[in-house]
């Protein structure tokens, strides 16, 4: 039933449920992730625009993620926004529960875990997942509460998409593109939220709120809990934690950026894991493709010789090979390969 499906049902869980509990071989093992380890902090008011593009190459070739300060959008926002994200989870479970379903195509739906109707072992998440672009024709759908809710997530869904369509005009330019090259590929863009609710685990050392995915958009905008600590990437053979950063916004590459650049740029393999401490929650902002874009690599990024990874597909091909799966599966760009 539906209603024992949701995490936050405001009653602390005392012990795992099996079905969170993972193989051994594949739990967190907190005693091997690298906590001292920063990925790249850029201000974006640096006073050039060619040292913003050059530490945005290297992050991206590096990392695939990176953080952005000075980023243009305002901070009283973000703070409203996650504020209204947690008093969101705290309403009544019934309440809750008229806004549920494990329907991937609905455009605004809560859930738990990731796609319960194909995985086998649950994730420790609840999550609120928005269509957001264009919001005239998503909000009327929005919850009505809290009251404020439509108000906020909206302002913050436009600053974010402005945000958005900088980083991927410098995206572009890092690459040797032109500044529009990349919006133009991927059209009149989606936008979609996660806003993800990691309620405490009472044995998180046994499971994930995420466990290991690439995001299968163009550029995911990630609002972390200032406090409280879960995102880890992975980078040569090891996880490191992204500890929350004051003022800072994580991006990452989705797989259509790194189709885009020919596989220049990588969409890295990230995860969350949860603690018996405190609840976490965090905002994901995903800039997707429209639906009939079509994703080849530019021809100035083969014109050196450089052979075509992966075949060309319509994002609306992508998205719904990537939600016929589980999440912790393959890459799921390994199935277009050339
Ligand atoms: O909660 C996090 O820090 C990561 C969320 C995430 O990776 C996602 O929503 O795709
Ligand atoms: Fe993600």
């Amino acid at each position: 039933m539906a209603e024992h499906q949701l995490l936050s049902t405001g009653i602390p869980h005392r012990t795992l449920p099996e079905t969170y509990i993972r193989q051994e071989s594949d739990r967190p093992n907190f005693t091997r992730v690298i906590h001292d380890h920063n990925i790249p902090i850029i201000d974006l008011n640096s006073p050039t625009k060619a040292q913003i593009i050059s530490q945005i190459r290297h992050a991206c070739q590096t990392y695939g993620f990176f953080q952005v300060v000075n980023h243009g959008v305002g901070l009283d926002l973000v703070e409203k926004m996650m504020t209204i994200g947690k008093e969101f989870f705290k309403l009544p479970i019934e309440e809750k529960m008229s806004l549920y379903s494990d329907d991937p195509a609905k455009k605004m739906r809560l859930s738990t875990s990731f796609n319960v109707r194909k995985e086998t072992v649950r994730n420790w998440r609840d999550y609120l997942r928005l269509h957001c672009y264009p919001l005239e024709r998503y909000t009327p759908d929005w919850p009505s509460n809290p009251p404020l809710f439509r108000d906020v997530v909206s302002s913050y869904c436009k600053e974010i998409r402005q945000l958005g369509m900088r980083l991927l005009g410098l995206i572009s330019l890092s690459l040797g593109l032109e500044e529009a090259y990349i919006e133009q590929v991927l059209g009149e863009q989606e936008q979609h939220m996660a806003i993800n609710y990691y309620p405490i685990c009472p044995e998180p050392d046994l499971t994930y709120g995420l466990p290991a995915h690439t995001d299968p958009n163009a550029l995911t905008i990630l609002l972390q809990d200032p406090h409280v600590p879960g995102l880890q990437v992975f980078k040569e053979g090891q996880w490191i934690a992204v500890n929350p950063h004051p003022n800072a916004f994580v991006i990452n590459l989705g797989d259509q950026l790194q189709a885009l650049s020919n596989g220049k740029y990588k969409s890295v393999w990230h995860r969350a894991v949860v603690n018996s401490g405190k609840e976490r929650m965090s905002v994901a902002s995903f800039l997707c493709p429209c639906n009939t874009a079509l994703i080849s690599p530019p021809k100035k990024l083969i014109e050196d010789g450089s052979p075509a990874v992966y075949r060309s597909f319509t994002y609306d091909e992508y998205y719904k090979k990537f939600w016929s799966r589980n999440l912790d599966q393959e890459h799921c760009l390994e199935l277009f390969k050339n």
